[in-house]
């Protein structure tokens, strides 16, 4: 079933549009992520979709209901952690997360969301005095105290050590494979193609890629590196490269068969390539270069006629 069906989404800021006619779909128990520079209109989406702003165009079902006129509905199944959260500085930990369980139908007990959120060891610690990668955490435990059947995490481990993101890829992991659905967004491209089965890509306002990531990635060259052989000419290799920092980069569909290609052709000349790195397409090889064509296509739009 379809948790998310976003068609044709539409939302202005005082004139400003930020969300420029955008479609997607995520599936129930699925692990979708939403990426894009800053100010690509991600925030505004999640905040339409979890019923904080209303659409300006288009339509928008979430858990098969409209998440404006519906809000109360939906507010109880899903569970929500955006970039800057409301708490109060001079509560402890334990106190926050009590404060919410007040506030939530069948919450999770006090101690289980503090051991999802590795916050255990800080529940009686002054939110004031808590890092930000722990205040982080702490918005994750108040996300998960409904037991949401729906998650969106907006930059989720921004600020986390990479004990804390790796213990969070677990809880997020677990979660859908219990069955819980997660819209993510993050500018950490590793922690999307870890996590995310399916994503899309949006730049001012447009989703300009995406799908299901594997796929994605497979459609994309992968990269075959190695340090440039001296006194041979990047024109004598049997594949085309350009040099970047002393290194022949060759961008391939399939990076093995063009690393055997220039094996072979290094082996008949006696030569070795030096550091030589074999690997897929990355999403960080995507994101850059779905920014850079439309940072083309704007600029091409932008040149006076
Ligand atoms: N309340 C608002 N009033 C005016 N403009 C806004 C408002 N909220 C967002 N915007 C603008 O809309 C655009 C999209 O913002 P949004 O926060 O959705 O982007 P984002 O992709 O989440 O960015 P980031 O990665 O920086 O969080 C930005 O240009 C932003 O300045």
């Amino acid at each position: 079933m379809t948790a998310i069906d976003v068609r044709g989404l539409r939302k202005s800021h005082q004139g400003f549009e930020a969300v420029k006619g955008i479609s997607f779909e995520v599936a129930e128990g699925e692990i979708f992520a939403l990426l894009g520079r800053n100010g690509a209109g991600k925030t505004t989406t999640v905040e339409v979709l979890a019923g904080f702003q209303r659409a300006d165009a288009g339509t928008v079902r979430v858990l098969g209901l409209d998440p404006w006129a519906d809000r109360a509905a939906v507010r109880g199944r899903t569970g929500v952690m955006l970039q800057e959260a409301g708490f109060f500085p001079d509560l402890t930990v334990a106190q926050t997360i009590d404060t919410w369980r007040g506030f939530t139908s069948a919450p999770r007990p006090r101690d289980e969301a503090l051991e999802l959120a590795g916050l255990t060891a800080k529940a009686g610690t002054r939110v004031r005095q808590l890092s930000g990668g722990e205040k982080r955490r702490l918005d994750l435990a108040l996300a998960l105290l409904g037991r949401p059947d729906l998650l969106f995490l907006d930059e989720p481990t921004a600020g986390m050590d990479p004990e804390a993101r790796a213990a969070t890829w677990a809880v997020v992991r677990d979660l859908a494979r219990q069955g819980t659905t997660i819209l993510l967004t993050t500018h950490y491209l590793d922690e999307a193609q870890r996590l995310a089965s399916r994503l899309a890509i949006m730049d001012a306002g447009r989703v300009v890629a995406g799908g299901d990531m594997a796929e994605t990635l497979a459609a994309h060259a992968g990269k075959v590196s190695f340090r440039m052989p001296a006194h041979i000419p990047p024109g004598d290799l049997p594949l085309p490269v350009t040099v970047e920092h002393g290194r022949a980069v060759c961008r391939a569909e399939d990076p093995d068969l063009a690393a055997q290609t220039l094996l072979t052709w290094a082996a008949a000349r006696g030569l070795r390539l030096e550091g030589l790195e074999v690997r897929p397409a990355t999403l960080e090889d995507l994101f850059m270069e779905s920014a850079t064509l439309t940072t083309a296509a704007t600029e091409s739009t932008e040149q006076p006629r």
